[in-house]
């Protein structure tokens, strides 16, 4: 039904407006690590750190965030964003709408009216949802990584005299001036399959698993406290306890799906402005990131996961809620 798709749309809205806040108010007071959106400025650059110049610039995540802060100025933690930010609600539309309606496929399916269908379900629809997203999260994570990755000029001013050299030095030694900027580009430099295509099949690699963990753990906790409380209908389940599972299923999925994130993006900036590759292919980007040992996988997990839980806690009860209502508003009526 459509419910679940104008419901995803609302959690993916209210997921953005939650991260935005905690972003602005922890950079103030203490520069902690939560971000609005999928992947943050700090985990685009540590998982990419020391690819540009051959030499590590950041010693941990802190570190990289208040890097970025002091020397090219708190926006730029959000450069990129645009993008994705654009798409944040059309793709939870999508993945909410998709695997809300999958379900009751299969909810058709298993005998009787109230039987639920199985766990197994709920995992295969996420997985599916997100196949179904890729075709958007793809190019848009694509654009967002570059501009994150492109340094500019801004780093070798001093900070004094940044206002003095704004516009000027900002356009000139950047690759990229914005989102559509740099769509354009990377079509004409790259083409189409190989350029804005390009990280599709990794894209895929992450997505499909870790929408199936999303969604099954979220649905596996609130099976698990129905049966605790005795409960039959997860309407009955308390906002509360929506946000642990919501929170825990984008914490689990993240944690899943970390290790091809990081080929993912290592491999999406690859050729970016320059026009030589270092990777061949996805594997062989996984191979020599290998090399730099298990650690390489991980980088940049910790500000992830800060980010992800509230997101998504917030994500999962305002869908949730929005649903409930809508069932009840359906049951009255008639
Ligand atoms: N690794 C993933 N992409 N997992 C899916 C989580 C999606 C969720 N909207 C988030 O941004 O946290």
């Amino acid at each position: 039904m459509s419910i679940d798709f104008v419901a995803g749309w609302c959690g993916g809205a209210a997921g953005m407006a939650v991260g935005q806040p905690f972003d602005t108010v922890k950079v103030g007071l203490r520069g902690s690590h939560v971000y609005m959106h999928n992947t943050s400025s700090s985990q685009a650059r540590l998982q990419t750190d020391g690819l540009l110049d051959g030499k590590k610039t950041y010693r941990g995540a802190y570190h990289c965030f208040s890097h970025i802060v002091k020397h090219e100025g708190p926006r730029a933690l959000f450069k990129g964003m645009a993008a994705p930010l654009l798409g944040m609600a059309a793709l939870n539309s999508l993945v909410f709408g998709v695997h809300g309606n999958l379900m009751i496929v299969f909810q058709a399916r298993a005998d009787g009216p109230d039987t639920t269908p199985g766990l197994k379900y709920s995992f295969i629809s996420g997985c599916v949802a997100g196949f179904v997203q890729t075709v958007i999260s793809s190019t848009t994570e694509l654009i967002k990584l570059r501009l994150q990755f492109q340094k500019d000029r801004t780093d070798l001013i001093p900070r004094s005299l940044h206002h003095h050299h704004h516009s000027k030095g900002h356009t000139e030694t950047r690759v990229y001036s914005g989102p559509w900027d740099a769509a354009r580009k990377i079509y004409q430099r790259e083409g189409l399959l190989r350029g804005i295509g390009r990280g599709y099949w990794v894209t895929c690699l992450r997505d499909v698993p870790a929408f199936g963990f999303y969604f099954g753990t979220y649905d596996y906790m609130c099976r698990w406290r129905l049966r605790q409380k005795g409960l039959g209908h997860i309407d009955e389940l308390s906002p509360g306890f929506i946000c642990v599972a919501g929170g825990m299923g984008g914490t689990i999925s993240w944690i899943s799906s970390y290790p091809v994130d990081v080929v993912k993006s290592r491999y999406q900036i690859d050729g970016m402005g320059s026009g030589t590759y270092r990777y061949s292919s996805g594997v062989d980007c996984f191979r020599q990131t290998s090399r730099e040992g298990w650690r390489a996988f991980f980088a940049g997990l910790s500000p992830t996961l800060c980010r992800a839980f509230p997101v998504n806690a917030v994500t999962f009860v305002t869908v949730a809620v929005i649903l409930r209502e809508w069932r009840k508003f359906r049951s009255n009526g008639s």
